[in-house]
């Protein structure tokens, strides 16, 4: 029953989180779409607000930053949306896809070039490796939790 094939395998995935904020939600439908667009399927999706330890783990990588903590107060000041997008060469071209940290330096098309108004919100999280992918996916979604493009869902990691 339990069937290695469904296993994702690295390099084919990604994960994102459209940040917290009424101006967010308000462009939830225009960011799917133009996730949808640039050719990413959807294998798991859920709205959730984080609490401060897990925001805290999520971005403990900033722990020595000056702005470590207004992340974490923002990123738990209302719910996110997580999901997990596949697509073949799936990290790298997603960071295409959400431009630069800060909107002013990221491309025409982008989705932060489109929707941000600043670096400290801007608008999307993607992952920045496939380990870190594999990693921020299994934080939010359970093997039971993501389905591949048949409707089965994940039993393992990749062979
Ligand atoms: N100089 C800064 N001032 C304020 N906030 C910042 C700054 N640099 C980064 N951040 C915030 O911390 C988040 C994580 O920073 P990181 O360096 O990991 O950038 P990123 O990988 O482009 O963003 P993300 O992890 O959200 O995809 C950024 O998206 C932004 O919200």
């Amino acid at each position: 029953m339990f069937q290695d094939n469904y296993a994702p395998q690295k390099g084919t995935f990604t994960f994102t989180m459209i940040k917290p904020g009424e101006e967010n939600q308000d462009y939830v439908g225009e960011i799917l779409t133009m996730i949808h667009e640039a050719g990413f399927r959807i294998q798991a999706m859920k709205m959730v607000r984080l609490r401060t330890k897990q925001a805290e783990m999520f971005y403990r990588h900033l722990s020595d930053q000056p702005f470590y903590q207004d992340v974490v107060k923002y990123m738990t000041s209302g719910p996110v949306i997580a999901a997990v997008l596949e697509k073949e060469n799936a990290v790298v071209d997603y960071r295409k896809l959400i431009g630069a940290t800060d909107p002013t330096k990221a491309e025409e098309g982008t989705i932060r070039k489109r929707f941000a108004k600043s670096t400290d919100r801007n608008v999307v999280h993607g992952s920045d490796s496939d380990d870190n992918a594999a990693e921020e996916a299994s934080f939010f979604f359970s093997f039971s939790e993501r389905y591949n493009k048949d409707g089965h869902c994940f039993f393992g990691w990749g062979k």
